[in-house]
């Protein structure tokens, strides 16, 4: 286990020998062979690698692996799912309803315009009968979502109470922009899991191994020469930890602000850097 992590920003010799240790980088999106591991859920994958292109960075879309496409993946070829409970309720955006329609499992809410309104008086009762209840929803899935409102909220808590699956595509508790913190997928999901009685949903992002899991599966890599990259301590460093990778690198440009942050020595990253270009120094 990793008790002192290594800073590489101006070591060239440093980065030339991090660099030399991997075939593979897995990278947050926020050579060598490059995965883009994402938990932001509002994208697809043809959305990221029309994004990292915009940016200038070389990707093809399956060079992404994003949670929606790890969410919808589990659903069609793990979850085993009652024949008349194959629909999915979303709490999220467009990026989660492409991946499910590229699995072919059906979904309801998400996007839908009729949802995107203050709940009326007639709504409790025919939630509460059952009658605004699709009875094939078998799955709740819950990603990063711009327009979640109180009835969302609650046909998602009387699918659940119904016996729906409880599925999480990430528990980013926040999604840095603008250099500051924002409300991420877990602060979405985080009102059913109070309602539940702080039952949690089973997450298919990072650090979640079923994802580590399913990456490897698609990419075929040596974990030991396999690197992960990312800003955040409880999802991109725990995931490459919990996953046996040869290593982890923090950036400095999102939610990980500097070592002070894995001071407790819970999830030290292998080596850090304050931003990602800093590597091209030793490249
Ligand atoms: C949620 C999103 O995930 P990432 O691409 O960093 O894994 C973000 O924090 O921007
Ligand atoms: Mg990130």
């Amino acid at each position: 286990m990793v008790t002192q992590a290594k800073y590489l920003t101006g070591d060239k010799e440093g980065i030339e020998e991090f660099i030399n240790r991997f075939d593979v980088f897995l990278f947050d999106c926020d050579g060598k062979q490059v995965v883009f591991v994402t938990n932001n859920s509002t994208k697809s994958r043809a959305d990221y690698k029309q994004k990292l292109t915009s940016m200038g960075i070389p990707a093809t879309v399956d060079e992404v692996f994003g949670s929606s496409y790890s969410a919808a993946i589990y659903i069609s070829r793990i979850l085993r799912l009652p024949a008349n409970k194959k629909t999915v309720f979303v709490l999220g955006e467009a990026g989660i309803e492409t991946e499910l329609d590229s699995e072919k499992v059906p979904h309801i809410g998400g996007t839908d315009p009729s949802l995107a309104r203050l709940i009326e008086k007639g709504d409790y009762a025919d939630i509460a009968s059952g009658t605004s209840l699709d009875p094939s929803v078998g799955v709740v899935l819950c990603g990063l979502d711009y327009h979640l409102n109180y009835l969302k909220l609650s046909l998602a808590f009387h699918y659940l109470r119904h016996g729906a699956v409880f599925l999480a595509t990430n528990l980013d508790t926040t999604l840095p922009s603008s250099s500051t913190l924002f409300p991420g997928a877990g602060a979405c999901s985080a009102p059913l899991v109070a309602m539940l009685g702080g039952k949690q949903p089973t997450s298919l992002g990072k650090p979640s191994q079923a994802m580590m899991d399913a990456v490897e599966g698609k990419f075929r890599f040596d974990r030991q020469r396999a690197c992960m990259i990312g800003d955040r301590l409880d999802t991109d460093i725990q995931f490459g930890i919990e996953g046996g990778l040869g290593g982890t690198l923090c950036v400095l440009t999102g939610v990980t602000r500097g070592k002070q942050d894995w001071e407790d020595g819970k999830t030290v990253p292998t080596a850090w850097v304050d931003k990602l270009g800093d590597l091209r120094e030793g490249a």
